[in-house]
């Protein structure tokens, strides 16, 4: 990865060539309560300029992982590479947004000095960081705020802060852990959208884990359905609905009721120990009874499925 400020700002990554590649990846952790294997055998690619999202149910796995991609935690066995560079540490080149936007800001900073702070420490000079933040909190929709506190803003338009300033940061890879978990529903939408948009202006390469089906749905080109702990990967779903996505004519598409039930079905299989590793998994009849009977609305918020 460039150290050089310039060549990093100009960064675009190729689109198609592999981003992130992690092989054979296995975390254990050690305790004096014992061993806890959270990660058993995940191997899978992201492409640069991809959007892939991850489900799994509760417990899985997933905050682990992303500990292990961001290069917080050290495998116990396989390899997180980032641009063919094996991570060690946090990689330069990644940036992410956490569901607690209200900790991930810095409350006695303005928004614009939250999105300047990782600007500064990456060592972008100071001509170059007002018109930065500027254009990042413009895409955002944030550009007549930049000089409130967080804590004057709304939760929504806080998470876009968050936002703003990872993009401002120019990523490589945006990783984005359940970011819409704690806000209302009109406004997860418009934050879904949102990152669709900033996806397709910029050609962010997209990492976004999720508790809600529907929303890894809506948002991905593929979604990555965990096992239950200690995790594997369920399915690698190919997510084929049109790029123009808005919520109602995507949400309606038969496309997409059936990719809903299809990962439902995955992560409920998921919640009851089936694992594609263990060949011997056999059904209950009450889980038999439970593939046949179809998704209900009182299954989940949102659209009916809701979340894993
Ligand atoms: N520091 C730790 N020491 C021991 N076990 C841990 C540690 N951190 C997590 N675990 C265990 O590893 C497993 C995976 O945890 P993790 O937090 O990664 O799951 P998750 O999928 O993010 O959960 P959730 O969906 O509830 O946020 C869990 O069984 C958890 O108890």
């Amino acid at each position: 990865m460039s150290s050089n400020t310039t060549a990093e700002t100009a960064y675009r990554p190729v689109a198609g060539t592999d981003m992130l590649d992690v092989t054979g990846l296995n975390k254990v952790y050690h305790s004096a309560a014992g061993d806890t294997e959270a990660i058993r055998d995940l191997t899978f690619t992201v492409k640069a300029g991809e959007m892939v999202c991850i489900v799994g149910p509760s417990g899985a796995g997933k905050t682990t992982l992303l500990r292990c991609l961001s290069g917080l935690l050290a495998p116990t066995h396989g390899t997180v590479s980032l641009e063919g560079q094996v991570v060690k540490g946090p990689p330069k080149g990644m940036a992410m947004v956490f569901q607690e936007y209200a900790r991930s800001l810095f409350p006695w900073l303005t928004v614009a000095q939250n999105v300047e702070l990782p600007l500064k420490e990456k060592g972008v000079p100071k001509a170059q960081r007002g018109p930065k933040v500027a254009a990042a909190l413009e895409a955002v929709g944030l550009a007549d705020v930049p000089r409130s506190y967080p804590w004057q803003l709304s939760g929504g338009m806080q998470q876009r802060v968050a936002i703003a300033r990872a993009v401002a940061y120019e990523p490589h890879i945006l990783l984005m852990d359940e970011p819409f978990a704690a806000v209302d529903a009109q406004t997860r939408a418009d934050l879904e959208d949102l990152v669709r948009d900033l996806w397709h202006r910029l050609g962010l390469t997209l990492l976004f884990v999720t508790h809600d089906i529907d929303e890894s749905i809506y948002l991905g080109q593929r979604v990555l359905v965990l096992s239950g702990r200690p995790t594997v990967i369920m399915e690698d779903v190919v997510v084929n609905l049109p790029d123009e996505r808005d919520q109602l004519t995507t949400r309606n598409d038969p496309e997409f009721a059936r990719l809903r039930a299809h990962v439902y079905d995955l992560v409920q299989k998921a919640k009851r120990g089936h694992r594609p590793d263990e060949e011997m998994f056999v059904p209950t009849a009450a889980e038999r009874e439970g593939d046949r009977r179809p998704p209900t609305a009182g299954d989940g918020p949102m659209a009916g499925l809701g979340t894993a």
